[in-house]
């Protein structure tokens, strides 16, 4: 498998920010959003160690960290992938969670049941909205997540129509996070406001507050 990064730091993101992760970023992506804060990790030339799904649990378990973020570029093109799900889903005590650009199928990655998704759904000011897969909605369960990466008011109104044509709201957490210095966050919470968008949650990368928004490896 193709990593690029792996450390352990504070999940900045998510259903658990602020807790303790051990991350493990993957070479390469099938999108190219116009924001992405990771897009050295997509260059072809970018350096990686080649690693078997065996080196990276020896890795994660080495750490004694229980949460574990899969990531990249897009973590579910690495072709051992399946295989490395696999061997992390014996290890009861982990909880594994998978960020996912949504322009992958994820139907073939909920077998055993034991990871946890964290599914963009890509606005139209990411210009990646074309590759979306919205039947990945029906695969989602109440312990994943839906987040969209705002950074527009149009955005705003393209997540909220999505919100309600899928009933997210009924099927699994939904966050809402600001390309970072792009828009105000205070735009996105009035306009929960005035639509009263129940049941969603607004998040701010945490690990680009206590660091250096370009810091790798935070
Ligand atoms: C770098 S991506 C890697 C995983 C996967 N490719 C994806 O897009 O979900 C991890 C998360 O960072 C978010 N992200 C990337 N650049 C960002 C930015 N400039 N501001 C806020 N979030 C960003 C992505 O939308 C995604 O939710
Ligand atoms: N601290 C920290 N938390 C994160 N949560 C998700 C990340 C990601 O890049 O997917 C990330 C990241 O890059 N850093
Ligand atoms: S899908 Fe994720 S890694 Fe790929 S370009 Fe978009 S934000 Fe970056
Ligand atoms: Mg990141």
């Amino acid at each position: 498998m193709k990593v690029v990064e792996k450390f352990v730091s504070i999940n900045g993101e998510g259903t658990h920010a602020g807790e303790l992760a051990v991350f493990v970023r993957f070479r390469g992506c099938n999108l190219n959003c116009s924001y992405c804060d990771t897009m050295w990790a997509n260059e072809p030339g970018c350096p990686y160690a080649e690693e078997s799904p065996e080196q990276i649990v020896s890795y994660i378990e080495e750490t004694k960290v229980k949460n574990v973020t899969l990531t990249g570029g897009e973590p579910l093109l690495q072709k051992e992938m399946p295989e490395l799900l696999r061997l992390l889903s014996e290890k009861k005590e982990l909880r594994v969670e998978i960020e996912t650009n949504g322009a992958v199928d994820l139907s073939g990655f909920r077998n055993g049941g034991g990871c946890v998704f964290t599914m963009d759904y890509k606005l139209p000011s990411s210009g990646c909205e074309n590759g979306m897969r919205t039947e990945n909605f029906s695969i989602l369960e109440k312990k994943d997540t839906v987040k969209f990466v705002v950074g527009s008011r149009v955005d705003l109104e393209r997540a909220d129509q999505i919100i309600q044509e899928y009933g997210l709201i009924d099927r699994c957490h939904v966050y809402f996070s600001p390309v970072f210095g792009k828009i105000e966050p205070e735009q996105i919470v009035n306009y929960m406001v005035e639509h009263r968008l129940n049941g969603v949650r607004i998040q701010i990368q945490i690990h680009k507050v206590i660091w250096d928004p370009n810091r790798r490896g935070v």
